[in-house]
């Protein structure tokens, strides 16, 4: 479990995060909602280890990150950024090996080649394995590292823990739908506890077993989809109206638009 203990994070002497607690359990997925700039990204990276508080603290499994190395950090969790350079030629195959480096000189090296098909497959980009990475488009390179963080996550005792930065933000609806399903999958089936940042509140809805919704900084609201997706939370949030349709939460367009007319 990654467990943020009321932890602040200032840039410059800028807060980003302001007194943030959540806690990432097993076999369950939780979104981080907010408007641009809110912190999420900031908040996933506290959570990945990749910025430390300024205050409070965040552990995984009870002992403070600053305790693991980066080595057992990503043998326990798996990191899949929204912005991710891949500095010289690789093919698609390649990068997604790169989620088998922390397996090195361990018994789950010898699944190489068959985890890496897999991760592959399940992420539906067999078709473009040998492909150059830097030559897909955003959703397939989106897609290519969606396969690199479940090859890293196969081998993890309990099912490990993995944390998404947008990770549909380039995805056509299938294949959005398709990688909310394999999370939903991960969490039932292996126990993945998952914590991603999302913008669609419906994608948010319908995967996430806890909401988070960020604004500068500040958790607004916290809970259950269905507590924390309420048009009464959310149009002070993002200054726009929405509608309750059936199971969905719709942002109304229209009205932003005949508004702005
Ligand atoms: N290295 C940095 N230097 C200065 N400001 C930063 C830096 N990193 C983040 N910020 C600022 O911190 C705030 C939070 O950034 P963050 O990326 O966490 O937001 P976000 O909620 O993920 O936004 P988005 O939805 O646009 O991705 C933003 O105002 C951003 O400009």
């Amino acid at each position: 479990m990654i467990a943020v203990e009321a932890c602040s994070f200032s840039l410059r002497g800028a807060p980003l995060l302001s007194q943030v607690s959540l806690a990432l359990r097993p076999g369950r997925v939780t979104a981080i909602v907010g408007p641009n700039g809110a912190g999420k990204s900031t908040l996933l990276g506290l959570m990945a280890g990749a910025l430390r508080p300024t205050a409070g603290r965040v552990t995984l499994a009870g002992q403070d990150l600053r305790g693991w190395t980066p080595q057992e950090l990503a043998r326990r969790r798996a990191v899949v950024s929204q912005k991710v350079s891949v500095a010289m030629p690789m093919t698609v195959r390649q990068v997604v090996t790169l989620g088998r480096q922390p397996w090195r000189a361990t018994p789950a090296r010898a699944g190489d080649a068959a985890a890496v098909a897999e991760a592959i497959s399940a992420a539906g980009i067999t078709h473009l394995a040998d492909r150059d990475h830097a030559a897909l488009s955003g959703g397939e390179q989106q897609r290519c590292h969606w396969a690199r963080a479940l090859a890293q996550l196969a081998p993890m005792p309990l099912g490990g823990l993995l944390l998404l930065d947008e990770p549909t933000a380039s995805l056509d609806l299938g294949h959005a739908a398709a990688l909310l399903r394999r999370l939903r999958g991960l969490a039932a089936a292996q126990g993945t506890g998952i914590a991603l940042v999302l913008h669609d509140l419906n994608q948010a809805r319908f995967v996430a077993d806890e909401v988070v919704l960020l604004e500068a900084g500040r958790i607004v609201a916290q809970g259950s989809a269905a507590e924390v997706l309420r048009p009464r939370l959310l149009e002070p949030v993002y200054a726009v109206r929405f509608h309750a349709v059936g199971d969905s939460i719709l942002a109304d367009y229209g009205a932003a638009l005949r508004d702005a007319g």
